[in-house]
């Protein structure tokens, strides 16, 4: 409470290096400085508009610079944090890379506490859906359904076709969470945080992941509505120095260099493949590999032209980070490719990329697409897969 008001009526001033003139600053860290001290060089300072709100700044205590610190994180300007405050100003320290810094366990941990406490259901598999590809999630019975914004410490979903809910609940009477909606690095977002809710689920108790999205066919035997079985992914991100394991490892999680050999477990694709004949599906599923780019552009006649070559069937913007922190954790991983148009590699067409055609592709495919996550999930769950089984 104290720190939404504070936001509201403080507004950014400036740089100082020299504590200003009220005497005594209650640092973050439970010290005292004065009148005069120097701050360290990356901070900002706060000051009242009408008059010192010192009674309102002098009650705020550590608790409150952590939750203030986590709202600039979800509002995008991270690099804020409360140093010191006292009589009518508080210093910010800046810190530049702080949106850099993956959550530290205990962030992940109260957010996996927050769901836990608001849900009976103890769900071992996770879902992720893909662009268009949420109404997956009203599949599921006895729902409890959480935006979020109300999430502790989750980012928020920007893009048509990703209603931003976790949705838990029962299909089939198996408990599953279910991301309706998830992050990009496009929207701005570094890729440990479009991948940390993998975390949550994680410490939720969940071993298995299902991971969907929406992707443009770059093999010519594809066709719009195939659904693409994913055996491998190039991390293109990856070649260029970028991952969601960048930075200080967490060994809670895994190791600091994980296998991505056999990231997509070779047990559950062959099973699925085995059974899509049941669902009258064996004629749109296929198999091949995933290449993530950063987006938002869609590729180039060119691009794509390289993308073939180095032996690429589907082309997106998502999943891999996700997959990359869900096996650096243990978790066994299954996803597919719904390919929602064809990459255009004709220079001479009027003929462009669309979100509304891989929209409606998506709309139009819902219900098989539907039957196979039903499949993959039972397939899952009769495994009876533990993390670090393999
Ligand atoms: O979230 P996914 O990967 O399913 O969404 C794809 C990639 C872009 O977000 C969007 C482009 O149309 O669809
Ligand atoms: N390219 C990249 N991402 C996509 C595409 C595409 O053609 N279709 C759906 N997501």
């Amino acid at each position: 409470m104290v720190t939404q008001q504070l936001a509201r009526r403080v507004p950014l001033i400036g740089h100082e290096s020299v504590l200003p003139e009220t005497s005594n600053y209650l640092m973050s860290d439970g010290q005292h400085m004065t009148t005069g001290q120097t701050c360290p060089s990356n901070f900002v300072w706060l000051t009242g508009v009408n008059g010192p709100p010192s009674s309102l700044l002098q009650s705020v205590t550590r608790a409150h610079y952590r939750r203030m610190e986590r709202k600039q994180l979800q509002n995008g300007r991270a690099g804020l944090r409360a140093l010191a405050s006292g009589g009518g100003s508080m210093c910010l320290e800046q810190t530049v890379s702080g949106d850099e810094t993956p959550y530290p366990y205990e962030m992940i941990e109260e957010s996996a506490e927050f769901l836990l406490s608001r849900t009976k259901l103890r769900p071992k598999i996770g879902v992720i859906c893909g662009s268009g590809l949420g109404p997956l999630a009203e599949q599921l019975e006895d729902r409890d359904i959480f935006p979020y914004e109300t999430i502790p410490n989750f980012p928020v979903s920007t893009v048509a076709g990703h209603a931003g809910r976790m949705v838990i609940g029962t299909l089939d009477g198996v408990p599953v969470m279910c991301m309706q909606g998830r992050f990009h690095s496009y929207e701005g977002y570094p890729l440990w945080k479009c991948a940390m809710p993998v975390r949550v689920m994680k410490l939720m108790g969940v071993d298995q992941l299902l991971v969907t999205n929406a992707a443009g066919g770059i093999n010519r035997e594809f066709n719009i509505g195939d659904i693409m079985i994913i055996k491998d992914h190039i991390n293109m991100q990856g070649f260029a120095g970028d991952s969601p394991l960048r930075g200080r490892n967490d060994e809670r999680y895994g190791p600091r260099f994980p296998a991505m050999n056999n990231a997509y477990d070779k047990t559950l694709r062959q099973k699925t493949l085995e059974l899509v004949k049941d669902l009258g599906l064996q004629d749109v599923v296929r198999e091949g590999v995933y290449v993530m780019l950063g987006g938002p552009t869609y590729e180039t006649v060119a691009e794509l032209n390289l993308l073939r070559v180095v032996g690429v069937d589907a082309v997106g913007m998502s999943t891999v980070p996700e997959v990359v922190v869900a096996r650096h954790c243990g978790m066994r991983v299954f996803a597919f490719s719904l390919i929602t148009n064809m990459c255009i590699v004709e220079y001479d067409t009027e003929a462009k990329a669309s979100h509304t055609e891989v929209i409606e592709t998506a709309t139009m495919r819902q219900k098989d697409l539907q039957k196979l996550a039903r499949l993959i999930i039972k397939i899952m769950s009769e495994d009876g897969y533990v993390a670090g089984d393999e």
